[in-house]
């Protein structure tokens, strides 16, 4: 059996395994700081050293076996006081799956993820109901359930929830002593092993909650949690980006979240293993300086993994910039998708372009705004583009990665808002999404709203007239009912800008009849002519042989 020696100073996300695994396959002296970007642990890792323990665990055991779950057992990984991590391949046999109690007896709790089995942990979701909270703001139990949805999302196993109403959180333990006891009893009962709380917890109240709860149970919030989607997907992503390097879709959103993770989770890491820098004295002294001597060493890490990551942010930046500049060039108009995540941007443009970008029953599925061409009827173009979905409590270290990826929808000509017209919260949820667009200076682009999902309605024409009196059409992007009539609404709306550009352009005597279409063959050494032409008029096509056909205000 062979022995490996890795000089570790760092924590690498799960999703690399396979990378390590590969590499290690090819170098047995490979070493870990020569990974790509590297990720701290997120919710499932916990601490740092298990990050790096269970990765390297999980690459020794596929070097091994060629894939499988792997021992809980440490004894085959160890770090020594160089931080040189030391791991024995093992054969370890697949965990033999677990069947819970209760209710839920014989209840499988492996779940297929990203082509992978994994174990679903039990969580337990907690909320609060400060009073003086904004009428329009989602209701504790509305937001529970959507944290319930992200915890699904995220591969956790909800198996209950409750909440309590206070004046002001507690600021030890966020909830009231009477709460934390009737939590740590469903913990027993439940066999929780993740409690889940729906606000952002300090460092202080994660390490009380974590303290008082006892035992092994780990407590995360719902920042975590959303970050913790965002690293998987990203995960996912990051392999897709491997593949093709040299695709535009380089994802702004990917190192921004890389960055919100790190700092959300510095001050919480440092603060994390004080209570072992206390008892250096003491009996756990080992223990205690080998884990704040693994930290230190991430946390130096992580310094100068933040900087990297800027770097890196400021040139995809400039990449998509110069991408952006040269589509505008052409100039296409563009629309984008927005709304609340998982309301049917994705299905819909895949709808209207025959993509097959992800759509799932997911939250977040999509992290990358995709631009792709759409030809109307009439032959005009626009270029659609799909964006990622909004949500309430958008944890305050996102705010800048949405942004980031959002940055592209301020170009737009038309800003179409996808509504999930099915959900019971689609009112709260248009609030929602409206509240994140005001923050995003696109106050003067025109906006189109779409109610989705309409097949889902229990009166598809009740629901259709009312959509009549507001302007919003009805359309179904999975069945296809209603595309017609969007496309028409695009094109009026389009239509309207470009009129709109005329008046503002000075053209203040100008209508729209009196545009005179005109044919015209345009020399290939002429193309700047075309280019005026767009400036002044509306092209419908261009064709073979330089000739382009325009309608042209005379
Ligand atoms: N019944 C029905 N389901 C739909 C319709 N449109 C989308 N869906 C489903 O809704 C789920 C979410 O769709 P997506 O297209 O991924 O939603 P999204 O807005 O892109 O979501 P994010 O990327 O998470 O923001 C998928 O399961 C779709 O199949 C529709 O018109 N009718
Ligand atoms: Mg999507």
């Amino acid at each position: 059996m062979n022995a490996f020696s890795f000089t570790c100073s760092v924590a690498p996300p799960n999703a690399l395994s396979a990378t390590l695994s590969s590499r290690l396959q090819r170098n047995p002296n490979f070493s870990l700081n020569e990974l790509p970007i590297p990720r701290i642990p997120s919710r499932r890792g916990g601490a740092a050293r298990n990050g790096v323990v269970g990765v390297l665990k999980e690459a020794a055991t596929e070097l091994e076996t060629g894939g499988g779950l792997v021992s809980e057992s440490e004894s085959d990984v160890r770090v020594n006081g160089d931080g040189v991590v030391e791991v024995e391949p093992v054969r370890v046999p697949k965990r033999a799956k677990r069947k819970v109690g209760g209710d839920n007896e014989g209840e499988e709790r492996f779940r297929l993820r990203n082509g992978r089995e994994v174990l679903e942990e039990r969580a337990y979701i907690v909320g609060v109901e400060c009073k003086n909270v904004k009428e329009d703001s989602f209701g504790i139990e509305e937001s529970l359930k959507e944290l319930e949805q992200l915890a699904d999302t995220a591969g956790l196993w909800v198996v209950g929830s409750t909440y309590q109403k206070l004046a002001t959180p507690n600021p030890r333990t966020y909830i009231g002593s009477g709460k934390v006891a009737e939590i740590r009893s469903a913990i027993h009962a439940l066999d929780v092993e993740t409690v889940i709380f729906d606000d952002e917890l300090s460092a202080g109240q994660l390490r009380n909650l974590e303290k008082a709860f006892g035992g092994d149970v780990r407590v995360c919030d719902r920042t975590a949690l959303i970050l913790d989607i965002f690293d998987q997907r990203a995960a996912t992503h990051e392999a897709a980006l491997q593949a093709n390097l040299s695709s535009e879709c380089c994802n702004i959103l990917f190192f921004k979240v890389a960055l919100a993770q790190m700092e959300y989770q510095l001050p919480r890491l440092t603060k994390m293993w004080t209570h072992l820098e206390r008892q250096a004295g003491g009996q756990v002294k080992g223990m205690g300086e080998k884990q704040i001597e693994v930290d230190k060493r991430i946390l130096r890490t992580q310094a100068s993994c933040i900087g990297a990551l800027k770097t890196e942010l400021d040139s995809v930046r400039q990449h998509r910039k110069q991408y952006r500049n040269r589509r505008l060039s052409v100039p296409v108009p563009v629309v984008s998708l927005v709304g609340y995540t998982n309301a049917g941007k994705s299905t819909l443009l895949n709808r209207l372009t025959g993509s097959a970008v992800l759509a799932e029953d997911q939250l977040f599925a999509t992290l990358d705004p995709t631009t792709r061409r759409v030809q109307m009827k009439s032959g005009k173009e626009f270029l659609l583009t799909d964006t990622v979905g909004f949500i309430q409590k958008l944890p305050t270290t996102l705010v800048a990665a949405f942004r980031a990826t959002l940055e592209e929808i301020s170009e737009s000509s038309l800003l179409v808002h996808v509504v999930d017209i099915s959900h019971p919260l689609a009112e709260k949820q248009i609030e929602a999404v409206k509240g994140v667009l005001s923050e995003l200076d696109v106050e003067a682009i025109p906006k189109l709203m779409v109610w989705n999902k309409v097949d889902k309605a229990n009166d598809p024409q009740k629901l259709k007239a009312e959509a009549a009196k507001k302007n919003v059409i009805c359309i179904s992007a999975l069945t296809g009912d209603g595309i017609k009539e969007f496309l028409d609404a695009v094109q009026t709306k389009l239509k309207a800008c470009f009129l709109n550009h005329l008046y503002y352009s000075d053209f203040t005597d100008k209508t729209e009849e009196s545009l005179v279409r005109v044919e015209a063959f345009i020399p290939y050494d002429k193309g700047d002519i075309l280019s005026t032409i767009h400036q002044i008029g509306v092209v419908e096509r261009t064709g073979a042989f330089g000739c382009a056909i325009a309608k042209l205000i005379l």
